[in-house]
């Protein structure tokens, strides 16, 4: 299957999993998350502002502004992105494709944060699927020290991702009930 269909039948199953069901599921893949070595010691996290039916992050925010690490969310300028700390939601607003963003504060410049990033699809060898902007692709060629887990609900893993020369996998991937590592 090509990228295009698969975003097609990702964004379908989506639209099936209602808010309870979303906001549980989401609550188990974050719990499973901040159970890894990754999470524990983690200073500064990159997460994401989600955004139709991706993974809440939701649990991790509100952990992290709870035991003092510092959360930055993306926004985008052109065709980069750049990550901004947030203290609470209202230090955001509705921008690029109506995803909220960070309206004003501090740029995050942690080259060995934790980053949590989002995706439609994935498949067993982590090989990812976004939205086609190319936007972790080409952040992640250049912040080469960063660690990446990607949360994704259990339908949202394919048999197959076909992999294109920018493609970046993160080094793991969770779900509600497996684990995807980079070293088995
Ligand atoms: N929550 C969240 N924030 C994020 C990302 C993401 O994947 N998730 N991004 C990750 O890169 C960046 C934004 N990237 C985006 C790239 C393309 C489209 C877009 O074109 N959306 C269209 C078409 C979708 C399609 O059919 O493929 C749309 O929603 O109509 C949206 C966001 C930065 N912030
Ligand atoms: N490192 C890079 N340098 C230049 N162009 C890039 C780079 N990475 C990706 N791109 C461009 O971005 C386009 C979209 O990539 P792709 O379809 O893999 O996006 P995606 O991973 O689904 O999106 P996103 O990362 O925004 O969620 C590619 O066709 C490519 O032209």
């Amino acid at each position: 299957m090509e990228k295009k269909e698969i975003r097609k039948l990702i964004f379908a199953r989506r639209r099936q999993l209602d808010a309870g069901e979303l906001e549980r599921r989401s609550q188990m893949i974050c719990k499973r998350i901040m159970e890894l070595e990754q999470w524990k010691t983690a200073g500064c996290v990159y997460a994401y502002m989600d955004c139709k039916g991706e993974v809440c992050m939701r649990p991790i925010l509100e952990t992290a502004w709870a035991e003092g690490k510092r959360i930055a969310v993306p926004k985008v300028f052109g065709e980069e992105m750049r990550f901004f700390y947030i203290q609470a939601y209202e230090e955001t607003a509705p921008g690029y494709y109506g995803i909220p963003e960070p309206t004003g504060g501090e740029e995050a410049v942690c080259e060995d944060a934790l980053m949590i990033m989002p995706g439609v699809a994935f498949d067993k060898e982590r090989r990812r699927c976004g939205y086609g902007g190319g936007f972790y692709d080409r952040f992640l060629s250049v912040h080469t020290g960063l660690t990446t887990i990607a949360p994704a609900f259990e339908f949202q893993i394919v048999e197959e991702v076909p992999k294109d020369v920018f493609d970046i996998a993160p080094h793991t991937v969770v779900t509600e009930s497996r684990i995807f590592h980079m070293i088995k």
